[in-house]
């Protein structure tokens, strides 16, 4: 039975105290920004949590993007367990793309929808600081063999000040996942590793991941094996099992790392789907995957 339209807002009451004043970082993956359309529903939501008194933080991702324009270059993209090569050129096409392109284009969103964005970058206060990821050794045709993914990185350190200062001061802060090396250098970074790592140092309320599957499956192709519930124990013997892979290990580990640093609970969640990040944080009716640690099992 569909709810009365006043019920659907008196049974939001509750979670609008819960998480009033509290920090909740919020990542946008390229594959969930599939339309215009969804792009401009997603950060509606993202302005009207603003405006309940949450903060949110958006990390946003770009993978297809950058595909998109290394291929409109003629170059091949590759990747490397689930991280792109990233050579010079590489690294120059990404900032374009998740810089130039994608996080202006959020922060202008958010601007139409009545917010403040602002956008930023691992340069930005020196937010991200990190290294580049060692050499790879693998073993092919049984000899080992070197890989060297180029310019991603991993990050040492996160300063979160520059987020608090405009946090404090009604923005919303649209992080692109570029890092920075001691010598000035930028890094590409998994973008679910960024917003795991931004979650743990600002010790957010909640991590929400919006992907374009309705979260963690047992079984890719059936949306009905949806997993609702995960708790740090069960995810590496589902990685182990093979079932989860791809894409959605760096959003499961960026999950991890989070809450291992003290954020209640992450959610996996299907942007694709109008309004779900409002349904899953407003209506008792919990959607997509939820990753908790042992102290925070309720919704
Ligand atoms: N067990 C799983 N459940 C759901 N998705 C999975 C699983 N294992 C791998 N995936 C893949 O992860 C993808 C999401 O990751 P990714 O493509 O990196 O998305 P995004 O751009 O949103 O970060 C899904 O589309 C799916 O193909
Ligand atoms: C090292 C690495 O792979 N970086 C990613 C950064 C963007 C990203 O993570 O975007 P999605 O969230 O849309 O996948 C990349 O170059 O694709």
């Amino acid at each position: 039975m569909e709810l009365k339209r006043e019920n659907v807002l008196i049974e939001a009451l509750p979670y609008m105290q819960e998480f009033y004043d509290s920090i909740m970082v919020i990542k946008v993956g390229g594959n969930a920004m599939v339309s215009a359309q969804i792009m401009e529903d997603i950060i509606r939501d993202v302005v009207l949590l603003r405006y309940v008194g949450i903060k949110p933080v958006i990390v946003h991702g770009g993978g297809p993007e950058i595909t998109e324009k290394m291929e409109r270059l003629g170059k091949k993209a590759e990747f490397f367990q689930g991280l792109r090569i990233t050579d010079d050129e590489t690294m120059e096409i990404a900032r374009m793309v998740l810089v130039g392109n994608i996080n202006t284009k959020i922060v202008s969103l958010i601007g139409i929808s009545g917010g403040k964005g602002i956008g930023l970058t691992g340069y930005d206060g020196r937010m991200i600081l990190g290294h580049k990821q060692a050499v790879k050794r693998v073993i092919v045709d049984g000899i080992e063999t070197e890989v060297d993914i180029g310019w991603v990185g991993e990050s040492e350190v996160i300063n979160p000040d520059i987020l608090h200062i405009v946090l404090e001061n009604g923005y919303i802060p649209v992080i692109s996942p570029i890092a920075v090396d001691a010598q000035g250098n930028a890094l590409n970074i998994n973008a679910d590793t960024v917003a795991g790592d931004i979650a743990a140092a600002l010790r957010a309320k909640k991590l929400i991941l919006m992907t374009d599957v309705s979260g963690l499956l047992r079984n890719l192709n059936d949306p009905s094996s949806r997993v609702s519930r995960v708790t740090l124990d069960d995810i590496d013997p589902l990685i182990a099992e093979g079932i989860i892979k791809g894409g959605m290990i760096p959003k499961i580990k960026g999950a991890a790392v989070a809450i291992k640093s003290g954020v209640e609970r992450a959610h996996i969640i299907n942007g694709s789907v109008s309004h779900s990040m409002l349904l899953e944080l407003f209506t008792d009716c919990g959607i997509g995957t939820m990753v908790y640690g042992p102290d925070s099992a309720d919704k």
